[in-house]
């Protein structure tokens, strides 16, 4: 039985298709309630799972004759090192995705970040920052979604973590700020909370510090942590994607303390900065990118970076998948596909406005993403919807489960799950993220 559901899966699926994605996939168990696949690389279980979930789940239920649910894992646990080297040395773009190891994104570095003029100013302070902790301080960047101060702030971790290798760094979310304390105050141990954040780090980052907007509770807690690593000189960096002041419902008195180190913005990139971002893009999965096709991408996608990178994922992809040159007509028709798809209208509700892009993304009705299915890709997509719905506009994990119809368990799982592939950089759910949020923030209000 078990070589059949793999030969009627290789039947399912060109004979391409196969040799790009399925080289490494094998199956090591069919259990009583589950089929275990194994593959050699997390983005390829990643996609395999977003991408073929449909067709191995009707590939084991045509060779089994049962509707078992399917697993994928590591082949062995993980990559030996030898067969890391091979897959960075050679092979197909996937098998050379690192895997990650920290919270930190491996390609957020400065040596990645690329400076045009609007931003030298920024660069400039903020290699400052990883060089002289606590000479700015704090370290407040804000600007428009998708810009950049991700990257930028995990650059600063990375290159402090470098330049003084027994500084304790820390960088969060202030997410993950509020749910450690939520925890702790769970398990009755705030004290324990409070030392990690106060006492255990000496540079401190924040990212998305307008989570907290309304969430009174944690802001005081954030406050008190802020003034004990401020008071003991350690270093604190922070990112938004509004300016301090226009941090509605925050205390006061934490506004003041955003604004009394180095408040800096970052800017939109100008045409010819995002060329070179482009190029920069590409060379972060291994392809060169043509000066031409670089060009075409960089002045038809301006605005949130992760447009510009959804662009060339999807044509690295494609040229990967149907063995095609990266030339100017391939940019030109995958440019045309943006194009043609048209905004989400902003006057939906926004669950609503999720519901349209899943489905003209991911090609899953809304009807699937209501109903009980357990199949992968409709579980993604409806752990995207929550996802999003927290994260792109603000909501409360009771609204989310009320809107959704699900339980909070349910809605606070699928909340963490997303959120680690996301800030992990990782793979499939990463890319699929990103082209969801590109979708939404394009939306047309004319619709
Ligand atoms: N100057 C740059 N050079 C190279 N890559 C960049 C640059 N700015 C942004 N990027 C890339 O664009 C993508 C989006 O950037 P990032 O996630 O840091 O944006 P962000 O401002 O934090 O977005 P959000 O507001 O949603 O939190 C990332 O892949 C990042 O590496």
């Amino acid at each position: 039985m078990s070589s059949q559901i793999i030969n009627v899966l290789k039947k399912k699926v060109a004979k391409k298709t196969w040799d790009n994605w399925f080289s490494t996939f094998e199956l090591k168990s069919v259990e009583d309630d589950r089929v275990v696949f194994s593959v050699a690389n997390l983005f390829i279980k990643d996609w395999l799972q977003t991408k073929y979930g449909g067709v191995i789940n009707r590939s084991i239920h045509e060779a089994t004759g049962k509707e078992l649910p399917f697993e994928i894992v590591f082949k062995d646990g993980e990559l030996s090192k030898e067969e890391t080297a091979v897959h960075q040395q050679a092979g197909s773009l996937l098998k050379r995705k690192p895997l990650m190891i920290s919270n930190l994104n491996p390609e957020y570095t400065f040596e990645n970040f690329v400076v045009g003029e609007e931003n030298r100013a920024l660069y400039e302070v903020a290699r400052d920052v990883a060089r002289n902790p606590g000479k700015y301080n704090p370290f407040f960047v804000y600007g428009g979604v998708g810009l950049g101060k991700t990257h930028l702030l995990q650059a600063i971790a990375q290159e402090t973590m470098t330049n003084f290798p027994d500084k304790k760094v820390l960088y969060i979310t202030s997410e993950q700020f509020m749910n450690d304390m939520i925890q702790s105050i769970k398990e009755n141990n705030i004290q324990k909370f409070r030392d990690h954040y106060r006492k255990r780090s000496d540079v401190l980052l924040i990212d998305d510090i307008q989570f907290l907007i309304g969430k009174k509770g944690v802001q005081t807690e954030f406050f008190h942590s802020f003034n004990e690593l401020h008071d003991a000189g350690k270093q604190l960096i922070i990112c938004s994607d509004r300016n301090p002041e226009e941090l509605d419902n925050f205390h006061s008195r934490l506004i003041s303390r955003f604004q009394m180190g180095m408040l800096m913005t970052i800017q939109q990139p100008e045409a010819e900065t995002r060329f070179h971002i482009a190029k920069k893009l590409a060379q972060r999965e291994s392809v060169s990118l043509p000066d031409d096709v670089a060009m075409i991408l960089a002045s038809n996608i301006d605005g949130n970076l992760r447009r510009l990178r959804g662009a060339i994922i999807k044509l690295i992809v494609h040229s990967s998948v149907y063995n095609a040159r990266i030339d100017i007509s391939l940019a030109s028709r995958i440019l045309q596909s943006f194009a043609s798809s048209p905004g989400i209208p902003s006057s939906q509700k926004p669950i609503d406005q999720i519901y349209d892009a899943i489905e003209r993304i991911m090609k899953i009705s809304r009807e699937d993403i209501k109903g009980n299915s357990r199949n992968k890709e409709i579980v993604l997509a409806r752990q995207l919807v929550m996802y999003i719905l927290k994260q792109h506009f603000g909501k409360q994990v009771v609204e989310i489960a009320r809107e959704t119809g699900k339980q909070h368990p349910t809605v606070i799982h699928s909340i963490k799950k997303i959120d680690k592939s996301v800030m992990m950089g990782k793979g499939s759910t990463k890319i699929l993220y990103d082209d969801l949020i590109g979708l939404l923030s394009s939306r047309s209000a004319a619709v």
